[in-house]
């Protein structure tokens, strides 16, 4: 299995706080990896690193052999890399089939204002159009395709959000607590789209996650973070008793 994401050494800076501290980490091709630590480990700071929000001091990101540290935040969705966030960041007054064609704009020239303000379709729009259409099926929300996301059940509002991030067909997808919010049946069902995705379509996911057992049940590989820094890493088989992540939970809701 290759390697498709690697962290070496990772060190971010906000002012006197070091948020990240020499982390390394690798993510195999094809695997569910889980991003995991107690508050304020650095999970966050992780992803955005990855993301490029956030800029690090030091350390070497790569992913597939490319070195990100030149990349816009933009160019990200081009070399196959999308992402959802912990607080959705959808656009509450357009639709549902807006909000998720959205992700597939840098694959088009214009397909995407063209699609979305009803101009004259190319083949291109209809084909974005229909990708769209055919992701809002898989995962059951084609129902409320043209309703505004606005009002619409969190559950729901979630499954759009991945949705947006599928239609760029990335070969990596970063989701940043996929499972927080959500009822104990929604939360099972996201473990089986994951798994879904990960068999069905090749696909490489990263997940940032507090509910443990959702974590523990899907991962392939867990990285825990403590304080910034490497903690412990490993299968959830060889992570589930292991003192140093016990102790760094000690005191914590998991
Ligand atoms: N923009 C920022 N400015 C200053 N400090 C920050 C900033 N972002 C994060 N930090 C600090 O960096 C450290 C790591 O935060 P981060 O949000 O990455 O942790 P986390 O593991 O994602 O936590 P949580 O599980 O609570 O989301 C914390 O001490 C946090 O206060």
């Amino acid at each position: 299995m290759t390697d498709l994401l690697t962290l070496e050494d990772v060190t971010v800076r906000f002012g006197g706080v070091t948020a990240l501290d020499a982390v390394s980490f690798v993510v195999r091709e094809g695997q569910v990896c889980a991003l995991i630590g107690p508050n304020g480990a650095g999970k966050t700071t992780a992803f955005n690193a990855i993301s490029r929000l956030v800029k690090p001091a030091s350390g070497r990101i790569t992913f597939a052999g490319e070195y990100l540290g030149h990349r816009d935040p933009a160019a990200l969705s081009g070399l196959g890399v999308a992402r959802t966030f912990q607080n959705l960041a959808l656009w509450p007054g357009m639709t549902v089939l807006e909000n998720v064609m959205v992700g597939r704009h840098h694959r088009g020239r214009v397909g995407f204002a063209s699609s979305v303000l009803g101009w004259p379709a190319r083949r291109e729009d209809r084909e974005l159009q229909a990708r769209a259409y055919a992701m809002l099926d898989y995962f059951e929300i084609a129902d409320v395709a043209h309703r505004e996301c606005k009002g619409l059940p969190f559950g729901t509002l979630k499954r759009v959000e991945l949705a947006r991030a599928l239609v760029a067909e990335p070969r990596l997808l970063l989701l940043d607590e996929p499972a927080s919010g959500l009822t104990h049946g929604d939360v099972r069902e996201l473990g089986d789209v994951l798994l879904r995705l990960r068999d069905e379509q090749d696909m490489t996911l990263l997940l940032v996650e507090h509910h443990m057992q959702f974590v523990m049940g899907i991962s392939d590989y867990v990285v825990a973070l403590d304080f910034g820094r490497n903690l412990v890493s490993g299968t959830p088989a060889e992570l589930r008793d292991s003192p140093e992540l016990v102790e760094a939970y000690l005191g914590t809701a998991v």
